[in-house]
Order: structure tokens, then sequence, then C-alpha cells
């Protein structure tokens, strides 16, 4: 996502990139930004601790790590900068965290910054509310063979919308897969199932299934330009904001 992200930096109005962090010891510190992710030289050199560069910039878009998103977290909010999350895989406790930094800093935190999949979850909390009750719910997801967390950040918040439309805990009623003896299926539970395989971007599928129908609520990415734009709107809408913690609802004014 760091070369992508450089891309639609570099594509966006009101934007420009003064810093670019990889990790401790990568060979690519010292290269040029802008060479490194195939748009040319940008003057700006990759350095390999966030603490180097904390004066050249406004808004810090992370999506890395949760290891390394909590330490740039503590720096920004002590230096008061505020920070775009798309990093995916923290725990509760984790998330806290976030939160609270987003007391002195503004954070825009998003497992997910396609318009689509934002649209998609206003579409679930709806259908939700129409179906849930009856439907046994299960949520696929598909991703390339490269990613390190499962189930997907935006299967999670799926399960979250769904969940929260029919007053029900997600942690309490989700299911991790299956295997051997499970018994019949519980109505009230959420399963989640999870494919990893070659190059795909991103796949979400949400299926609420009845005795006679089904509805299936699916939304595919195909570039992963689509979450780098969101990013890059998103810190651009960070603007003066002082802090707060929002997500891409916000952002796109989907907000209830
Ligand atoms: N919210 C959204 O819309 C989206 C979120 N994501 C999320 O963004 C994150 C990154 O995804 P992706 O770009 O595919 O992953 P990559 O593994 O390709 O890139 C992650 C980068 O973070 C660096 N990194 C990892 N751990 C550390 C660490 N402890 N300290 C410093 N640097 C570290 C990696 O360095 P190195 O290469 O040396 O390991 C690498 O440069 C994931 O959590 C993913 O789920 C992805 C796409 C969209
Ligand atoms: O790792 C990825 O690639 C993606 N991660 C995010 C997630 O975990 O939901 C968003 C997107 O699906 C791509």
């Amino acid at each position: 996502m760091g070369k992508t992200l450089i891309e639609a930096i570099q594509q966006a109005e009101g934007a420009s990139l003064t810093a670019a962090i990889e990790r401790p010891g990568s060979s690519l510190i010292g290269t040029d930004a802008g060479e490194l992710a195939g748009v040319g030289k940008l003057g700006v050199q990759v350095v390999g601790d966030l603490a180097q560069v904390l004066d050249d910039f406004d808004v810090l878009i992370d999506f890395t790590h949760p290891t390394s998103t909590l330490v740039n977290l503590e720096l920004c909010r002590d230096a008061g900068k505020a920070m775009v999350i798309g990093t995916t895989g923290f725990s509760e406790e984790e998330k806290q965290t976030i939160a609270a930094a987003a007391e002195r800093v503004p954070i825009v935190f998003a497992p997910n910054f396609s318009v689509g999949v934002n649209l998609t979850l206003k579409l679930l909390d709806m259908a939700a509310r129409v179906m849930g009750d009856e439907a046994d719910i299960e949520i696929i997801e598909a991703h390339h063979r490269h990613k390190v967390d499962a189930p997907s950040g935006t299967a999670l918040r799926m399960g979250e919308v769904v969940a929260d439309a029919l007053g029900r805990n997600l942690q309490e009623v989700a299911v991790y897969g299956r295997e051997g003896q499970t018994g019949a299926r519980d109505r009230n539970t959420i399963g989640f199932a999870t494919v990893r395989a070659g190059d795909v971007v991103g796949d979400h599928t949400v299926l609420f299934a009845t005795e006679g129908e089904r509805v299936e609520i699916t939304h595919k990415v195909s570039s992963r330009m689509t979450f780098a734009k969101g990013a890059v709107r998103s810190a651009v809408w960070l603007g003066e904001r002082r802090s707060g913690l929002f997500d891409m609802q916000d952002v796109l004014s989907l907000r209830d």
C-alpha cells in the first residue's frame, strides 16, 4: 500500500508527500520515495524512524502492521500530529489505545477506505433489519496470499454492523470457521469464512439465507488505488480538525 499511497498523493489535490517511513534497517532507507513508487524523483528520502521526520508532515498515513502503527501512534499523539490509520488486525485493547490517542489528535481509523465498502455497510444495516431475525448470516471474504490477518478488518466491521442492527454482541455470536462435528447451526450466530489465494485484491460477501430465499451482498475491489485514494481523501478531510476519532463513514458524510 505504501507505493500506491505515494502514487495517490501525487494525483490528489491538496496533498503532497513530505516524508516516507519504512521498517528500521530496511534496505530501502535512503532511497527516493517517488522513484521507489515509480512516479519519478520527489526529493523525499525514505527513513527508518518516524521520529526523524516528525516536523516534516501534518498527517501520517499508516498502512503497516499493528506493532508498527502503535509505535507511530504514540509519537504522533505526543507531537500533535493527525493520523489516517488503515492497518487492520488490532485487538480490542489496541483499538482502545487508538481511541484514547484520538482525544488529543484527530484520527481517521477505518478497515476499508473504499467508497463502495462504506456504501455496502449501509446496505448491510438495512438488510439485517429487514431479514436478520429470520436469516442465517454468513460473511465470506477473499484476499491475496500475502495478507497476514484474518478475518479481514472489513469482514469484522461488516459483522459489527449486522450484529449492532440486530442488537447482538459480535464477540458473543461470531463463529470463525467450522470443522468436524459442528452440530446444527444456531440462528443467532454470525459465521465468518476466509479465503487466501493468489492476487485477490479484496472480495466480501454477506449472505442472508432463509428457508426459501437468500440475499447476497457482495463487494469486490479490483485495484488497491481505490483504498489509497480514500485514505488520501481522509487525510485532506482531517484538515484543521484538532482531535477526535473518525472513520470513512464520517469522511463520506454517511453517518446517521
Ligand atoms: N483500510 C484499508 O482500506 C486497507 C487496509 N490494509 C491494511 O494495511 C496493512 C498493510 O497492508 P499491505 O500494504 O498489504 O502490507 P505489506 O506487508 O505489503 O506492507 C506493510 C509495510 O509495513 C511494514 N512493517 C510491517 N511491520 C512493521 C514493523 N513492526 N515496523 C515497521 N514497519 C513494519 C512492512 O515492512 P516489511 O516489508 O519490511 O515487512 C511493509 O513496508 C494491513 O494491515 C492491511 O490489512 C490494506 C489495504 C486497504
Ligand atoms: O490486506 C488487504 O489487502 C486488505 N485489508 C483490509 C482488510 O483487512 O479489510 C481492506 C481490504 O480488504 C484489503
